[in-house]
């Protein structure tokens, strides 16, 4: 009935009635919804989620954005049953953050290098695939891995985001191009230091698809912009800090901009070159009922506050949620979490939408669980503040003002301001990152992946200096956020934690929690068979009872899952399907310390369970990752230094601090590549594999700085190549000895 109904709707323009007459099959309800509301079938069709269930239609599969299924036939009695019904081989073995929809027994998953795959929910045959080509040398230019985190459906078609900056639109049913734009104008495209990446899956609110951009670690400007979901044509475009010159951009936020938010600014900082930050690079949210647009908008460009806005102002609107009406982009309200945000503190994290009983009254509220680790309730009409509790340990503020939601700052976290070095917890990864939390109306809770990840956030000496082709924060790259005496990285890797809190919402506290071994773990699913579902970190799939966690089902999935799974229907029968693929900034970045979250190799896969899947286990595959090689015995220690420097400044995001790879990208310190200097620089400086996403950097270093980083490499070699060794002789494959 849903397919037949779904059939016919390509037809249909999104504002006619007939598409309401279909939306109306589809719910069952007699309710219509009016005529010019825009919203059409599809749209009508999320709105009413619960009368077909067995579809996932949107990223959070309602636009309440809960992750809660209704789905009932796996439940606590069952799962414990539950068999991989099959796999699917990805093309990419780099980080899986997709978020698969599901619409009549057709599932459609991004992938990393921003491809998209049509699958058979029931089978995991490929039914298209499509290949946007994005070009390798992209890679550098996002921060965090050439993610991406899911499409958008929408009256026939599919949409998704590129790393180079593209929407697409494909016919669902064939995978061929409709339409595909750059989302980036030119004008926001200002010199190397303006770097734009979309890896976000676009939202789609009354036939426009709405899309942000990441970039704000090398200097960006944020901005959304709305786009016809039929023809790709522009709509309106809301950027999320002002113009360097307060000048109008002729987009849905200069008002705002030039009245509210650019008094919030130095008028001289750093940010009018760079950008000033605010990216939106996760959430975007379309509440119906209170019919308004929700950003989660980023944090500051630099970091630095004190070089970006000269230590003055709260920087609207970084740190905030902000609301807009969808039809023009105009301003409604905005909250700010992190006023002064110097800590990488996004507010871009999952919003979610509840009907909550407060002082005995229920409300229709915002829930967020941003980096800055408070769980905020926010009124979703208004923005007015209702409540706000840190959801894990933080060391930055003591707390919340009851009145205004401002953060009572720890005057010491404020380490642009005290020029001294600050431990903060949360770090930059946050309390919770984009692993997306879930919601359970029968238990009445929510779900948070939550971690601990500090960071040591120490100036730049010396005013601000931007890289091109680096991060560039107003903070000293030799560091960068990780303690380099072995002493205080024993401590640090002491600090790495991973673990599931249930968070009563109602009472502001936590219920109980799951913990895992280290952090980064995916996002979770909830469903009515009062049901957890969450991948991890060290490669196991897992299923908890939702009323009091208990595990009641793993599987090994070989490789970290790092993205949410989802639950659907095919041919009457329930499944649990999930993204494979460790990756995504934490072992990119953290590199050999991240494997205390659990060793595992990226085998990047989709699976799908069922509780008569005949396909496990998955074969088995190399799980050891780059084996260490005896490296050169000689170096020159008087280049070593600066090699660090360089290394830390242009390859540690990617390849690891200190040059310890964690099992995704190749671990340099094995590479064959440093074994002569010619060789290496035809990578590094000549570009020998931008295919493979290792971009040229002979416009940012010269020939003797790339061959100082070789010296470094081989200094590191020897230096750990022992311990290395043995460490594989560990059943934990993780070395006694980390630093
Ligand atoms: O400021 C930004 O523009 C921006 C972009 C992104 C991104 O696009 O993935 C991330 C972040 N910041 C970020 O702070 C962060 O922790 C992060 C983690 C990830 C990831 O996918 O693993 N992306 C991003
Ligand atoms: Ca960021």
């Amino acid at each position: 009935m849903i397919s037949a109904v779904f059939g016919k709707r390509r037809s249909l323009s999104r504002t006619l009635t007939a598409g309401t007459i279909c939306a109306a099959l589809i719910s069952g309800h007699a309710v219509m919804a009016s005529a010019d509301d825009g919203q059409g079938a599809t749209g009508e069709a999320i709105i009413h989620a619960d009368d077909h269930p067995g579809n996932w239609m949107t990223y959070g599969r309602t636009y309440s954005e809960q992750r809660y299924s209704p789905l009932d036939q796996i439940n606590r009695s069952n799962v414990g049953n539950l068999k991989l019904a099959w796999y699917l081989d990805l093309d990419t073995n780099r980080g899986q953050e997709g978020t698969p929809l599901v619409v009549d027994g057709v599932m459609y998953a991004t992938t990393n290098w921003s491809m998209m795959k049509a699958v058979d929910a029931a089978t995991g045959k490929l039914l298209w695939s499509y290949d946007p080509r994005v070009p390798g040398n992209i890679a550098d230019k996002g921060c965090c891995d050439t993610v991406n985190r899911g499409a958008a459906y929408w009256n026939g078609k599919v949409y998704f985001g590129t790393f180079d900056g593209r929407l697409i639109a494909l016919d669902a049913k064939t995978g061929k191009l409709v339409w595909s734009v750059n989302t980036i104008p030119p004008e926001a495209q200002l010199g190397k230091q303006r770097s734009y990446t979309v890896d976000g899956a676009p939202r789609i609110a009354k036939g426009r698809v709405i899309i942000g951009n990441g970039g704000s670690e090398f200097g960006a400007r944020g901005f959304v912009t709305a786009f016809d979901a039929e023809t790709g044509k522009v709509d309106w475009r809301f950027f999320t800090v002002p113009n360097p010159k307060n000048e109008p951009d002729h987009a849905a936020s200069d008002s705002v901009l030039m009245n509210k938010a650019y008094q919030t600014w130095s008028p001289t900082g750093a940010w009018t070159r760079q950008g000033g930050g605010g990216t939106v690079w996760d959430s975007i949210v379309y509440d119906p009922v209170a019919d308004l647009v929700y950003l989660g908008v980023g944090n500051g460009s630099p970091w630095n506050y004190k070089y970006r806005s000269e230590g003055k102002g709260d920087n609207l609107f970084l740190g905030s949620i902000v609301a807009l009406k969808p039809e023009t982009g105009e301003y409604v309200w905005h909250f700010q979490e992190t006023p002064m945000d110097q800590w990488d503190f996004t507010s871009v994290q999952q919003i979610m939408t509840l009907d909550l009983p407060i002082n005995g009254e229920t409300r229709h509220v915002i829930v967020h669980a941003p980096k800055n680790g408070f769980f905020y309730i926010i009124d979703a009409k208004t923005g007015e503040f209702i409540s706000g509790k840190n959801y894990v340990y933080v060391n930055w503020a003591s707390g919340l003002d009851p009145k205004t939601g401002r953060p009572i700052y720890n005057p010491d976290a404020l380490y642009t301001l005290t020029g001294k070095d600050w431990y903060g917890i949360p770090g930059d990864l946050g309390g919770h990152n984009f692993a997306a939390m879930a919601f359970s109306p029968k238990t009445g809770l929510v779900y948070i992946p939550a971690q601990q990840v500090p960071f040591l956030y120490t100036n730049q000496v010396g005013g601000f200096t931007p890289h091109p082709d680096s991060w560039n924060l107003g903070l000293d790259m030799n560091k960068v956020g990780i303690p380099d005496s072995p002493e205080a990285k024993q401590a640090f890797v002491k600090d790495l934690k991973g673990w599931i809190v249930a968070w009563d919402p109602q009472k502001q506290a936590e219920a109980w929690r799951v913990d895992h071994k280290g952090p980064w773990n995916g996002g979770i699913l909830a469903t009515g068979g009062d049901l957890l579902f969450q991948g991890l970190a060290n490669g196991e799939f897992h299923a908890y009872d939702a009323t009091n966690g208990s595990d009641l089902f793993h599987f090994a999935a070989d490789s970290g899952i790092i993205a949410p799974p989802v639950t659907y229907l095919a041919n009457g029968k329930q499944y649990v399907a999930v993204e494979v693929g460790w990756g995504g900034i934490y072992p990119f970045f953290l590199g050999g310390l991240a494997r205390t979250s659990g060793w595992t190799v990226n085998h990047s896969r989709i699976i799908a369970f069922s509780l008569d899947g005949k396909s496990g286990p998955l074969p088995k595959q190399n799980d050891q990752g780059f084996l260490p090689v005896k490296p050169p015995a000689e170096f020159d220690s008087k280049r070593t230094d600066n090699g660090y420097f360089q290394f830390q400044t242009y390859c540690a995001a990617c390849h690891g601090d200190n040059a310890e790879g964690a099992g995704v990208l190749p671990d340099l310190r094995w590479s064959g590549s440093i074994r002569h200097e010619d060789a290496f620089y035809n990578v590094v400086g000549r570009g020998a594999l931008t295919a493979y996403g290792m971009d040229r950097f002979d416009s940012s270093m010269n020939p003797t700085e790339i061959e100082d980083i070789r010296q470094f490499l081989i200094k590191r070699a020897n230096e750990t190549y022992q311990r290395e060794v043995d460490a594989r002789k560990n059943t934990a494959g993780i070395p006694e000895q980390l630093p």
